[in-house]
């Protein structure tokens, strides 16, 4: 029987990397999906060649020609929804009710708002005495994404859009752990009309994305992955002085002050922790009570969390799926054994569960921690998964010098009734996103990206297309050149 592989996709065409060769599998329920081959060297300079092709054409495109051809590819999106959703379910382990409106729906926005922005990219004119200067914003060439496991094909368009916007071509390297779905973007850039070479994938593990990331023909390399990778690709991005956008971890605070909407602020809280089973970067891990309210916060959250439907994660009902791998489960549960250890209280789940059909996958309950204090591990650490610890605090100027203890710096929360409170303390917090009486909102429109640790750049907005340009500066003589010599 031939085996089934999961391709790269280089120059229009599909093809497998040279490197060695392992398996993605089914979170859910432990089964092989299908092969896959790391990219060598030799691949790589492969992809960087196709890309440097790729560029010239699309490079020599009008922005608004370019748009109009991204504009059809977010349409395909759209109209393989379902399609794209169901591979993105088997290869996540998330689950459907959510990867249906969310992952391929979010790519897609991505693409769209992009496909507008791209006939607007404009330099500026600088009038001078005899002389005027003007700028023009240049593709940077030959662009590298790196992706997380989390939203695949989200992340895809995060970063393939606002470089093809720009006129750039992009090697983008997928997780390992869900290589699916990159390679069907693939597919649909080029059935849109995305000439071959511009947007290519390269499968494999972290070799590929270091050679990726080291290769002299790469100007830039944006990665969403964790802070250890980030240091090593910018250690490595650093050998030909390339641009770099780092999308990493964090451990983000969700305050939650007394006079604040007690059901919204459960409801945020749930929705900062279990949605894709905690495996969010932006995540409000550290929730925050004020005291007045914290024994009712904890009662209410409790009684929500054991509601939760954990299951397999193709059946519509199910809330709560799989996590990515054994070893991230066991990751996750090693975190709960640590905070039991450092005498914090666990309030319920923290255990493994068997879903019917589903007894291989690396399903964990929906876990609430109380009684934590801020130098336990599991308030330190990004643990990625779904576990909440709720922390206690008493006024304002506290809760924010123990929010920002940390190195990361992704995201934060408050909620209050008090607007000139959720003002004041949004501005005080050490975070690269910030929602007042909200949590984890991403719209296209607004840029995205973390401080401290958490990152450096921004994806969405037209920030992000700013930092898949640069710029170049003309200057015009009108006069003379004044020279005093002989
Ligand atoms: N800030 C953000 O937007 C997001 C951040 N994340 C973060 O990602 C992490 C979880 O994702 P993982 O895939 O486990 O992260 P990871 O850091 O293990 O891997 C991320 C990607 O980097 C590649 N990689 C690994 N070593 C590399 C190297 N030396 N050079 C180049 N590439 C290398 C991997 O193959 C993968 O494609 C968490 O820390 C999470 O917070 C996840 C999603 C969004
Ligand atoms: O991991 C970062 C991340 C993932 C998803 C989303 S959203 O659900 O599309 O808002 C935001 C950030």
């Amino acid at each position: 029987m031939t085996e089934h592989l999961i391709p790269s996709f280089v120059d229009g065409l599909p093809g497998h990397g040279h490197g060695e060769r392992f398996t993605t599998i089914n979170p859910a329920t432990g089964a092989v999906i299908a092969g896959v081959h790391d990219s060598d060297q030799a691949d790589v300079n492969a992809a960087v060649a196709a890309a440097e092709r790729g560029l010239a054409v699309w490079s020599a495109m009008t922005g608004a020609e370019r748009g109009r051809i991204l504009h059809r590819a977010a349409q395909l999106l759209r109209e393989r929804n379902d399609e794209l959703a169901a591979i993105e379910v088997q290869d996540t382990g998330k689950p459907w009710q959510e990867a249906q409106v969310v992952d391929v729906a979010s790519g897609a926005d991505c693409v769209e708002y992009f496909a507008g922005a791209a006939a607007t990219l404009a330099g500026a004119q600088y009038p001078l005495k005899s002389a005027f200067a003007y700028t023009r914003r240049e593709p940077l060439g030959v662009c590298v994404g790196i992706g997380a496991w989390n939203y695949p094909i989200q992340i895809a368009c995060w970063k393939s859009a606002p470089a093809l916007a720009a006129g750039n071509a992009m090697i983008f390297k997928p997780s390992e752990l869900t290589p699916m779905t990159a390679v069907k973007l693939a597919e649909i850039y080029l059935e849109a009309g995305v000439p071959a070479g511009v947007f290519n994938v390269l499968q494999g593990r972290g070799t590929t994305g270091a050679l990726l990331a080291a290769h002299p023909g790469v100007a830039k390399v944006s990665v969403t992955g964790s802070v250890p990778t980030g240091k090593r690709v910018m250690a490595s991005a650093a050998g030909t002085l390339k641009r770099v956008t780092m999308e990493l971890g964090g451990k983000s605070p969700l305050i939650v002050f007394d006079d604040a909407d007690f059901e919204q602020a459960v409801s945020a809280a749930m929705m900062a922790n279990f949605y894709t089973q905690g495996e969010i970067c932006t995540n409000g891990t550290r929730v925050f009570v004020q005291r007045g309210i914290a024994d009712r916060f904890l009662a209410r959250l409790k009684e929500r969390a054991l509601l939760l439907r954990v299951g397999d994660p193709t059946d519509p009902a199910t809330e709560v799926g799989a996590l990515i791998s054994a070893a991230h489960r066991d990751k996750v549960l090693g975190y709960v054994a640590s905070g039991v250890a450092e005498g914090a209280t666990l309030v319920c789940g923290g255990t493994p569960v068997s879903v019917p059909g589903c007894e291989n996958g690396n399903f964990v309950a929906p876990t609430i921690f109380a009684g934590c204090t801020d130098g336990m591990t599991i308030v330190q650490e990004e643990i990625f998964g779904p576990v909440l610890a709720l922390l206690v605090f008493d006024d304002e100027a506290e809760v924010v010098q123990r929010a920002n203890a940390t190195r990361f710096g992704l995201a934060a929360g408050v909620f209050t009734r008090d607007g000139a409170r959720g003002h004041r303390v949004a501005a005080k917090l050490k975070a690269g996103i910030c929602w007042i009486n909200n949590y984890n909102i991403t719209p296209i429109e607004v840029p995205f990206g973390g401080a401290g640790e958490s990152g450096i750049g921004h994806e969405n907005s037209m920030v992000a297309l700013e930092h898949y340009t640069q710029l170049k500066t003309v200057y015009v003589e009108l006069g003379e050149v004044a020279c005093g010599y002989r």
